[in-house]
């Protein structure tokens, strides 16, 4: 793993909101950690917590997923945080599927839902800064 925890952060429309919510819930813990996103969540991320720097790569529908999965198999993501509508169909659906069958076979940390991404983040970066 390199110095910094390198996370990839991904949410689908339906669960944006509940994404910026939990990156304000440790803005800390993430201001220390290296932080990339498709378009629209990278944006949303930004203007919730201001303090975080996040690289934003192109929309997921636009082939923002795609860019994620060669990050994770060239090894530059220690972790995926995807929070996916498991409700609605998107167009972009082969995209989603590709990308959560690389976060699989890199046996990356990968987590769909708050409760895991809550476990993961606290257990690797314990101490908030203060
Ligand atoms: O579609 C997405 C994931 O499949 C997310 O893309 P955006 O963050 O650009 O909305």
């Amino acid at each position: 793993m390199a110095d910094k925890l390198r996370i990839a952060l991904i949410a689908h429309d339906a669960r944006k909101r509940d994404m910026a919510d939990w990156a304000h819930a440790h803005e800390a813990r993430l201001a220390r950690c290296e932080l990339v996103a498709t378009g629209n969540t990278g944006l949303q991320l930004m203007t919730r917590c201001p303090s975080l720097k996040v690289e934003r790569l192109l929309s997921g529908p636009l082939g923002g997923d795609q860019q994620i999965g060669a990050r994770i198999v060239e090894g530059k993501v220690d972790a995926l945080v995807f929070f996916i509508d498991p409700l609605s169909a998107h167009p972009h659906d082969v995209d989603v599927k590709a990308l959560v069958r690389v976060a699989v076979l890199s046996n990356i940390l990968f987590a769909l839902n708050r409760t895991t991404a809550d476990t993961v983040l606290l257990s690797l970066i314990p101490e908030a800064e203060r």
